[in-house]
């Protein structure tokens, strides 16, 4: 046995003799080896320690290859017994499968289910049998395939030159009904149950020297971070080595790609910097050639990575997450410390204080930087000649225009005097000629200055460019249209010279001049960009000049179905062409004269849902179907994610009959049995802006977490209240064009066009915006999702829409639904949602103690019953046992005592089950 090298005593922690058998050459298969959340939840529980290392040791036994002997078995999973195993000890079984997994090649790996007591081993084989009716013959055929090396059994591998495929055809396929899967609206799901206890979702963490030493240091119930597997489709982005493009509807896993791609090369350049530790070659998504071939790419150079997205909210999240799987990887602890999170505030200039206003001279300890596109352009106008703000009189007389800090006063000039949609629309647009605006929309029409004119180096596209863009097949404006745009386009720049203001563009285009003529050192860096659908081309097209390994350094992911930024306007395929004609093509320009062929870069699409279940999933569809019908310009169109878990659909509260439900819900009048005293840490009520968060603060105080739909984008909450969306429209009345849609679905009498507007682009352009709103606060439950409206009339087309497909129930505000949405929430779990999601923690416990009083009355959490039949003890027998050190086994007078080795050490045959 290899001796703990300093290396890998970094990773040890009390259990020393653990991590050396982990680490052991003879476990050669350890990283075939899986464990399931619900495994380590289980093992956490266990009170006896001995019991607990004797698992390990059994499971490190296994890992190596060692089997037991097969006797004859009774306890076992009735159609794949082949491929379901256990072994019991101390009176638990623990239940491990044989599956397939694919990285470099397809290859048999064990996954480990849960460690039970007997009463409940069957519940658990059925759950089981439910998910692996849901693979094909051919894969199961493959898991049951056994490939010997003497006496040890050793994983089988096939080339990964012909696809295994693991699903039938899911969402089509007829299932047994017996099965456990079920089938609903002629589509077949595999399991019926919430989903943060699905097994078809559930995460699993490879075998290491950190697990071990998780799974027997005491830390039940505390929330595990650490980097899980993650699926075959993801593993081939993560472990795809060029410059890539990744699509996926909501919680598809496009942000975890990134970050653990991120992870993965931070992982791969510190083994190449110290060498390889015998753990190190066993990491999670690599094998030893992978990472030899790093070794030799790293050396010399230093890794900058960035990370970009647009909302400070996710971005916070994301640091925290990298910072946890760092520290898991260092052999440091991997559960959020929770006194350094006791922040109140994720402000955006907190946020990155410590990191210069410039990409000058950055200290290498600064990377990986995560950061705001907002911050990434305060960084970029930082670096090169003088700075776009020094153009504004009042500036130049501010204290410090520096590079490296800006002062307090800059940043707030740059904060009021920045206009955006908002400002827009509600200052510019009256004071323009309203012979001209009268038959615009200033949604589009600022859309169409800040994605259509204001790009390019010299102020933006000539009328004459611009106009001609009509003659296109896909334009959805006349040229009469764009000359009257072109004409707002004048007006509003005028003002805004006027009034010493700037807008976006102004800064993203003075960029590029700069950028141009001045030489900025450029590096080696990668970039990961997060939710590009909110970034437009131009703004996009920055990240060349500061990254100079255009063939791999680049990987953009978002869903264009989710552009909340206003005045963006693009789809995926655009983002491609403007990668090749602006960063491949330039870079390559001196080199390559000629336009060369296939340097496109892939375009990778995520398909699998891993957040909610069939009930949110298919309303959030019949928004992107609105969508596809009216505006199918405005995204890239995807067939329908794969969804494996069946739930109910989405509840309308019906208001009472003269307040709305919120102040029904949460207080004002109304027997206190049947209000809701406040929400717990996973739940939201999310509102469309600033002002209707607080109107209901106003109503309810800190009783609940409110989120704007902007602030929510990329966290997820276990249940969701959407209040009052379609009442705070600015579509108000004109929903109903929606009926032009049901009209030609059949699915309302051709009477209801009287009343509807007929569809215009143009005039209903800011129904585009609003359907993407309403994806992204559908999508952000994982659980249960409430709708509650003040205006019958203003929702009502939707609602009819919603009603007719049955994608919602409605319902009372009544006791039971009262009860069924609060979940009392410890003051650990408030602070677990605020490091998990970004939300402000002080407001959190805030809000927790203001209530602490009421909490006494808290409804308890809705409790699902458990549906599990107790198991029939007569009937049952296991695969292989172990009796523990005193040779005991409480359940022997149903099960004959096996086997092991009697004593406390690794037992090395299986004796007979009699
Ligand atoms: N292989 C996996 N197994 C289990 N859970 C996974 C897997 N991959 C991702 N997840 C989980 O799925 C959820 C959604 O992932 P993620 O946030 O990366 O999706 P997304 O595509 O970025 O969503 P959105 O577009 O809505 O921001 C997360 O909770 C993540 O931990």
């Amino acid at each position: 046995m290899e001796e703990c090298s300093s290396s890998t005593k970094r990773a040890a922690g009390p259990e020393d003799e653990f991590t050396c058998l982990v680490l052991s050459d003879d476990n050669l298969y350890r990283k075939q080896v899986f464990f399931s959340y619900n495994f380590i939840n289980s093992f956490g529980k266990l009170t006896s320690n001995h019991l607990k290392k004797f698992v390990i040791k059994i499971l490190l036994k296994i890992s190596t290859g060692w089997r037991p002997k097969r006797r004859r078995v009774n306890l076992k999973c009735e159609n794949f017994s082949q491929i379901v195993k256990q072994f019991k000890v101390e009176g638990y079984y623990v239940v491990y499968t044989i599956d397939i997994m694919k990285e470099f090649h397809y290859e048999q790996v064990l996954k480990v289910w849960d460690i039970l007591p007997l009463e409940e081993i069957q519940k658990l084989f059925v759950r089981l049998d439910t998910i692996f009716n849901s693979y094909t013959e051919d894969f199961i055929n493959r898991c049951k395939v056994k490939c010997l090396d003497g006496n040890l059994e050793v994983p089988m591998s096939w080339s990964i030159s012909h696809d295994i495929v693991r699903y039938k055809n899911i969402n089509n396929a007829i299932f047994d009904s017996d099965s456990g899967g079920c089938e609903v609206d002629h589509r077949s799901y595999v399991e019926n149950s919430k989903v943060n206890e699905s097994f078809s979702l559930m995460k699993f963490y490879s075998l290491s020297a950190g697990i071990v030493n998780h799974l027997l240091s005491d830390q039940e119930g505390k929330e595990l971070d650490l980097p899980f597997e993650v699926n075959d489709q993801e593993r081939e982005i993560i472990l795809f080595p060029k410059s890539s493009f990744i699509l996926g509807r909501s919680g598809t896993g496009k942000t975890t790609v990134l970050t653990m791609k991120l992870h993965r090369k931070i992982e791969q350049y510190r083994i190449a910097s110290n060498g390889l530790s015998s753990e190190e070659r066993g990491m999670s998504l690599s094998n030893s050639a992978d990472v030899s071939q790093y070794v030799g790419e790293f050396k010399g150079n230093m890794l900058h990575q960035l990370f970009v997205t647009v909302n400070p909210k996710l971005c916070f999240a994301v640091k925290q997450h990298l910072s946890r799987l760092k520290s898991f990887a260092s052999g440091g602890q991997f559960y959020a410390d929770k006194s350094s999170y006791d922040m109140d505030d994720i402000d955006e200039m907190a946020q990155f204080h410590d990191i210069p206003d410039t990409f000058v001279g950055i200290h290498c300890d600064k990377y990986p930087l995560v950061i705001t596109f907002h911050k990434f352009l305060m960084m970029l106008d930082g670096s090169v000649g003088n700075s776009y703000f020094e153009r504004f009189h009042s500036v130049r007389g501010f204290p410090q225009v520096n590079r490296s800090t800006r002062s307090v006063s800059l940043q707030t000039f740059i904060r009021t005097k920045e206009v955006n949609h908002e400002r827009f629309c509600f200052f510019y647009w009256p004071h323009i000629n309203e012979k001209l605006t009268k038959c615009l929309d200033p949604s589009r029409v600022f859309v169409e200055i800040m994605s259509h004119i204001k790009v390019g180096l010299q102020g933006g596209v000539s009328r004459e460019d611009y106009v001609s863009l009509s003659d296109r097949r896909v334009s959805t404006l006349s040229a009469q249209e764009r000359n009257a745009i072109y004409d707002v386009f004048k007006d509003y720049e005028k003002m805004k010279t006027k009034h010493c203001e700037f807008d976006l563009a102004d800064l993203v285009m003075n960029l590029h001049f700069r950028l141009n003529n001045e030489n900025l050192q450029g590096e080696k860096m990668d970039f990961y960009v997060d939710e590009v659908q909110d970034l437009t081309t131009t703004q996009i097209s920055l990240f060349r000049y500061i990254c100079k390994n255009v063939d791999e350094g680049f990987v953009f992911s978002g869903d264009t179905a989710q552009t909340i930024a206003k005045g963006v306007d693009f789809r995926f395929e655009d983002v491609r062409s403007l990668f090749y004609n602006e960063f491949v093509m330039k870079s390559k320009k001196f080199r390559f004269p000629r336009r060369e062929k296939g340097l496109l870069s892939d375009i990778f699409i995520l398909s699998q849902n891993f957040r909610t279940h069939s009930g949110v999933l298919k309303l959030a569809q019949s928004v992107i179907d609105l969508l596809s019908h009216f505006f199918p310009q405005s995204f890239d169109v995807l067939p329908p994610e794969t969804s494996f878990v069946n739930g109910e659909p989405p509840i309308v509260i019906e208001p009472g009959s003269n307040e709305n439900a919120i102040i029904t819900v949460f207080g004002g009048s109304g027997n206190v049995d049947t209000k809701m005293v406040g929400f717990g840490a996973e739940q939201v009520i999310l509102v469309r802006d600033d002002s209707v968060k607080k109107e209901i603060s106003n109503y309810i105080g800190h009783q609940a977490l409110i989120l704007t739909i902007v602030e929510c984008k990329g966290l997820k909450f276990q249940d969701v209240l959407l209040f009052n969306f379609f009442g705070s429209s600015p579509l108000r009345t004109q929903w109903r064009v929606v009926y032009e849609f049901l009209k030609e679905k059949d699915l309302v009498h051709s009477s209801y066009l009287n009343s509807s507007p007929s569809f215009s682009q143009l005039r209903h352009s800011v129904l585009c915006s609003e359907l993407k709103q309403l994806y992204v606060a559908i999508t952000r439950t994982k659980q249960r999702l409430w709708i509650s409206e003040t205006s019958e009339e203003l929702f009502k087309p939707m609602f009819d829409y919603w009603k007719r497909l049955g994608l919602i129930q409605l319902r009372k505000v009544d006791d039971s639904l009262a009860k069924a949405m609060p979940r009392a929430s410890s003051r650990e779990e408030w602070k677990s949602q605020g490091i998990k999601d970004s939300l402000k923690i002080g407001d959190l416990l805030k809000s927790l103690e203001s209530r602490r009083p009421k909490l006494d009355f808290f409804f308890s959490r809705f409790v699902v019953q458990n549906d599990a039949d107790e198991s029939n003890e007569s009937n049952v027998s296991c695969d292989m046992e172990f009796s523990n050190s005193n040779g005991t086994n409480d359940d022997k007078k149903d099960l004959p005592v096996a086997v092991a080795s009697g004593t406390q050490s690794m037992p090395n045959q299986a004796s007979e089950c009699s």
